[in-house]
């Protein structure tokens, strides 16, 4: 079908039915409906394979679990522009499909939740105050696998949800804590329970958090013209250079499976012959399942397109794949192939 020729004045929005994905597209909306008055923006909200079956281990349902039915949608005109987590977006999208624009990002580190208990005593104030055996609730082998090693102590077992069925779960059934995306806390206005947040710097031992994390990307048709000079209202082209770095790092890696590689972008300013010149450092971990393998690495490089992007992530995944990453990624697929249940996914 062609394109209409009359420009469209209702933009069909397409979400899932999450209470953070709902939010999340208001969001979005309020910035597009500022800056283009004059259009109407309908929200169809759907449930997609991922929302539906809550027991299959997360990478048996392989990829697109939650963003295929909503791209068949788009695809078949039904839907203008889809609003997704980034990183619940696949590193490769259908045919006819693309990564219009990555509107700007929430805090994109994990962070550390406490059962109401003990946040109400106050003893814990951190993953290492923890003592031996405590249990600790993640439904993502990256979150699991980088904190194994780090804290040997701790037992991690699988918790799936969304998020408030997460916390409830958290505090009702014997949970010490759990790890979440800081950005779904934030964005649903449960930022009162991170106890601590996450990252490569955090003493006694730290996480990468999962490509595109805290993200939103938005997704047209390749031929919608129209909606991508739309969508340059709500793109934040830092934070979408950034991402398009840390998908190249997965989609180098990957090859046809989710694995537990973990990110972390800055931009930083450096002076240079006098000159102030803004660099993007990449950092990126892949871990074995049990933890207790990881390969790491960074580069830090003057970015200014999506292009030099993809190429600065490529570098790094080949080099972290050169350093034995490739070795972990291997292990991970014969265990697969060979039927061994993963007991958590990378939600
Ligand atoms: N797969 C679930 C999911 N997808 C996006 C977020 C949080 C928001 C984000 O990371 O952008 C979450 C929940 C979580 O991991 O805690």
């Amino acid at each position: 079908m062609a394109t209409p020729s009359a420009p469209r004045t209702t933009i069909k929005v397409g979400t899932r039915r999450s209470a953070l994905a709902l939010r999340q597209t208001e969001l979005v909306i309020e910035t597009l409906q500022r800056a283009h008055p004059h259009l109407t923006f309908e929200v169809h909200a759907m449930a997609t394979m991922g929302d539906r079956d809550k027991t299959t281990p997360l990478p048996a349902l392989g990829k697109g679990l939650w963003t295929s039915e909503l791209e068949a949608k788009l695809a078949s005109r039904e839907l203008d522009v889809v609003v997704h987590s980034l990183k619940d977006m696949p590193t490769s999208l259908p045919a006819g499909c693309v990564l219009g624009c990555v509107t700007a990002r929430e805090d994109p580190r994990d962070v550390v939740v406490f059962s109401k208990a003990h946040q109400e005593a106050g003893k814990f104030k951190t993953l290492k105050d923890l003592p031996q055996g405590a249990v600790v609730g993640t439904s993502s082998v990256r979150r699991a696998a980088q904190l194994r090693s780090k804290y040997p102590g701790l037992v991690f077992r699988d918790v799936r949800g969304n998020i408030e069925t997460r916390l409830r779960k958290c505090d009702e059934e014997g949970f010490d804590a759990i790890i979440l995306a800081a950005a779904g806390l934030l964005r649903l206005n449960f930022g009162e329970r991170i106890a601590q947040y996450l990252d490569s710097n955090t003493e006694g031992g730290g996480l990468l958090h999962a490509v595109g994390q805290g993200a939103l990307g938005l997704e047209v048709r390749e031929d919608d013209q129209e909606m991508k000079e739309l969508l340059k209202a709500v793109e934040d082209t830092p934070t979408m250079i950034a991402c398009f770095a840390e998908r190249s790092v997965m989609r180098t890696l990957e090859g046809g499976c989710s694995v537990p590689i973990g990110v972390e972008t800055a931009w930083l300013e450096e002076e240079e012959a006098g000159q102030k010149k803004r660099k993007l450092r990449l950092r990126a971990v892949v871990v074995s399942l049990d933890g207790s393998q990881s390969v790491d690495g960074e580069r830090i490089e003057e970015i200014d397109s999506l292009a030099q992007a993809e190429a600065m992530g490529k570098e790094l995944a080949r080099k972290l794949a050169g350093m034995g990453a490739q070795q972990i990624l291997d292990d991970i697929n014969k265990g697969r192939a060979s039927g061994a249940a993963l007991k958590v996914g990378d939600a």
